[in-house]
């Protein structure tokens, strides 16, 4: 077909759809007061890097399902990016924003209504912070989108975020009324039992078995608020929220990278093996050597570093960093940073989808891990340990894994944790090990 262009786009782009995208420089605003402001979808990302994202209705949306749901994301990335008009510094690029539920297969039951098995959102209206400067998007994709118009658009948008705060109090928590476990102390430690015997019988060589809390809490709950309380705990994690629907939103502090792409470089990495915080300097650098000098602990990373290897190698040269402990407020862990130079240009996508899941919230090999924890767990993962992030026209993009999440709204959350199980695993002791796990979300729930 011949593509007439008019005014920068094709014939044929502006019968599916133009997307046009004007930003600008704005003072600085609470991004929690914005995001409130905002009819759903509602989306918040940030990284430890600094880059913070929020924004709010769907310019466009992309959902899929089933076995092919990367293949329909690239092909509908595409469509949606052609011949994009942007306007603003490279920062506040149009970046769909959203993540996958953990298997293709995803059943929206509850507490997951209104959660595809993917979804990505570019924002209508989005903030933007990084280099402690602000900035203030609008986008537009439609047939007629017009530059002049998105222009007005932000202009008016600019106006109705002067009249919000700078700051606002992050309030407190809602408070905890009763958790409730999905699978008891008994039947989970059970369960790891069974796959630590599967394990020495040779099918297995690693699962990731998860848990689910149920909370009820003593008022409802305000995400965007517990996410600020969890930037000044967990200030080298991650923080996420991903909102279709106003019944709940899923949201989280995860401390691991899925991966990274910035044109050919990926910055991917294992993180596996916990154990606590001391209460003292001493207690905590014991730990740490515990972590460092476990046998069984350093096997469960292996697997994890070896399978993101693998996975990476066909793509290009792979350097595998030195082994660290990452520390975060309650918990430790094991961290080896991953990186590749690839040989072609990727979508982080394809990434993404070679990578997921790794064996720290999967297992090894893949398929029997994923047969193991369909036969195992009892409630639905739906987003939990997912990847969860943003990609640009580029095919650039950065992936967080979801864990150390939840799914709330009004007066309930469910939280969820998960713990690698291998061989020699102690099911008393994964129980106490994956506990640690809900305390991030917990904790910020809690009234103290
Ligand atoms: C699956 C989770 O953590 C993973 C990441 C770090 C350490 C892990 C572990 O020690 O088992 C898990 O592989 C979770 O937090 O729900």
């Amino acid at each position: 077909m011949e593509s007439a262009r008019s005014g920068g786009v094709t014939a044929d782009a502006r019968e599916r759809g133009v997307l046009v995208s004007r930003s600008c420089e704005v003072p600085d605003v609470s991004f929690r007061a914005f995001l409130t402001e905002q009819a759903v979808p509602r989306i918040h990302w940030s990284a430890p890097d600094g880059l913070e994202l929020v924004g709010g209705r769907a310019a466009a949306r992309l959902v899929a399902a089933g076995p092919d749901r990367f293949d329909a994301l690239r092909e509908g990335a595409r469509s949606i990016f052609a011949d994009a008009d942007h306007d603003g510094p490279a920062v506040t690029r149009p970046r769909m924003l959203g993540g996958l539920a953990f298997t293709d297969d995803h059943d929206a039951a509850p507490p997951w209504e209104g959660f595809p098995a993917a979804e990505f959102v570019l924002p209508a209206v989005q903030l933007t912070r990084a280099t402690d400067t602000t900035y203030l998007t609008v986008s537009r994709f439609a047939p007629d989108a017009d530059p002049a118009a998105v222009a007005s658009d932000l202009e008016a948008a600019r106006d109705r975020i002067a009249d919000l705060p700078a700051m606002v109090p992050s309030g407190d928590p809602p408070g905890v009324h009763r958790t409730r476990h999905r699978t008891d102390a008994a039947q989970w430690q059970a369960q790891v039992g069974e796959a630590a015997a599967r394990i020495r019988e040779g099918s297995l060589r690693k699962v990731v078995l998860a848990l689910a809390l149920d909370v009820d809490l003593d008022a409802e709950v305000d995400v965007p608020s517990v996410l600020e309380r969890l930037r000044r705990t967990y200030p080298q994690c991650y923080r996420f929220l991903v909102q279709p629907t106003e019944a709940a939103g899923f949201f989280g502090a995860p401390p691991e990278r899925l991966v990274r792409l910035d044109g050919r470089r990926v910055e991917a990495e294992a993180l596996a093996g916990s154990v606590a915080r001391g209460a003292t300097p001493e207690e905590d650098a014991d730990l740490a050597a515990a972590l460092v000098g476990s046998e069984k602990i350093q096997h469960e990373q292996g697997l994890v570093a070896e399978a993101i290897r693998d996975q990476l190698e066909p793509l290009g040269e792979v350097t595998v960093g030195e082994q660290t402990v990452h520390r975060l407020a309650t918990i430790q862990h094991l961290r080896t940073p991953i990186t590749a130079d690839l040989a072609a240009d990727e979508h982080v996508l394809s990434i993404v989808e070679a990578l997921h899941p790794t064996p720290a919230v999967g297992g090894l090999p893949p398929g029997e891990a994923a047969r193991t924890i369909r036969e195992t767990e009892t409630f639905e993962r739906g987003w939990y340990a997912s990847p969860v992030g943003w990609f640009d026209a580029e095919g650039d993009g950065e992936f967080a894994v979801a864990i150390r999440s939840g799914v709330a709204g009004g007066r309930r959350a469910t939280l969820f944790a998960g713990n690698g199980i291998v061989g020699d695993s102690d099911p008393a002791a994964e129980w106490e090990e994956v506990q640690l796990k809900y305390r991030p979300i917990l904790d910020e729930l809690e009234r103290r």
